[in-house]
């Protein structure tokens, strides 16, 4: 990891009208940054936002408001974006959770594994783009033998991967990856998050990995950011996170999985009864650092602010 940033989110806000009385804030004025060779965890309730940010920073919807910076250029300037999205779309792929609805059911796994080249002209002839299909079926672990079938001849785990082998087709510098791996089986999930370890370490990938498993969060993700009702209630490095959790949103998350010791658990307590008369007692939030690289959210968030 060093200090380059791939990707500056600033004051990013995403709401849904969904009558003339109802806006949902799914995402309500957040701001994080990225480092290059990065994996950032993202994690929160079901509900929370995560998904919208990640659809939202990759241009599937428009921000409602913000700035979303990615190698330093304003993407989510519609202009920007116009002029560079051969570039942004070779550089930024997102993996959800379910690929059968992106695959196209009309296409083989060759097919479907090189329409990337094909869409951005990388004028690669027949052979070498076969051998890079096997190259990449062997990456996520697919059997060479379903180069020729159909996605509804595959099953879910065989799919999701063609998914992420597509996505991973064009050496993209930053992956949104949404749930990508919680339709898999224990063993191909264990398989495909040390590929995303291995690609980290060895081609530098920087990652946003959004996810409610916390005990992969935790095994994977250099810094996390945790989400409640559209805000990033608290961020720092995954490990100082799992271990000091402050903000009350956080701890309760935590709270199934964390099980300090007695004496820990004294001091944890005394610490937060602090944190949360501070938390509380701030009118319009901020995110403040409270040690270094670790923020909290200090302000209170309304239990309707979401809709
Ligand atoms: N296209 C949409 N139209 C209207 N509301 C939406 C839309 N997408 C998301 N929402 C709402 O925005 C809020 C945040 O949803 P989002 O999917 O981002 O949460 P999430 O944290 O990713 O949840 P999950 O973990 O279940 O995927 C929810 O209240 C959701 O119902």
């Amino acid at each position: 990891m060093n200090n380059e940033k791939i990707l500056e989110v600033k004051n990013l806000k995403k709401y849904f009208q969904l009558d003339r009385n109802t806006v949902i804030k799914a995402v309500d004025d957040i701001s994080f940054d990225i480092y290059k060779g990065e994996i950032f965890g993202l994690i929160g309730e079901s509900g929370s936002g995560k998904s919208t940010t990640g659809r939202s920073i990759i241009n599937i919807y428009k921000p409602t408001a913000g700035e979303i910076f990615f190698k330093g250029k304003c993407i989510s300037d519609s202009k920007v974006y116009k002029a560079d999205e051969k570039f942004i779309k070779m550089n930024m792929q997102i993996i959800f959770q379910d690929s059968t609805s992106s695959l196209n059911p009309r296409m083989k796994i060759k097919e479907i594994i090189e329409e990337p080249f094909v869409i951005q002209k990388l004028y690669m002839n027949k052979e070498q783009r076969l051998s890079k299909v096997y190259e990449l079926m062997d990456l996520v672990g697919l059997d060479k033998n379903l180069i020729n079938r159909y996605p509804y001849e595959c099953s879910g785990g065989q799919r999701q991967r063609v998914g992420i082998a597509r996505a991973l087709s064009l050496n993209p510098k930053f992956i949104i990856a949404d749930e990508p791996i919680a339709s898999l089986d224990a063993s191909i999930q264990a398989q495909i998050v040390n590929l995303f370890k291995k690609l980290q370490k060895e081609t530098g990938l920087t990652c946003l990995f959004i996810s409610h498993d916390l005990a992969m969060v935790r095994h994977i993700c250099n810094r996390t950011a945790v989400m409640y009702r559209g805000k990033i209630v608290e961020v720092a490095e995954t490990k100082e996170l799992y271990k000091n959790p402050i903000h009350p949103y956080t701890r309760t998350l935590f709270s199934s999985m964390l099980m300090p010791e007695p004496d820990k658990n004294k001091n944890l307590f005394s610490m937060t009864h602090n944190i949360d008369d501070r938390i509380f007692s701030e009118e319009k939030g901020k995110l403040v650092e409270v040690s270094k690289g670790h923020f909290v959210y200090m302000g209170q968030i309304s239990v309707v602010s979401n809709q």
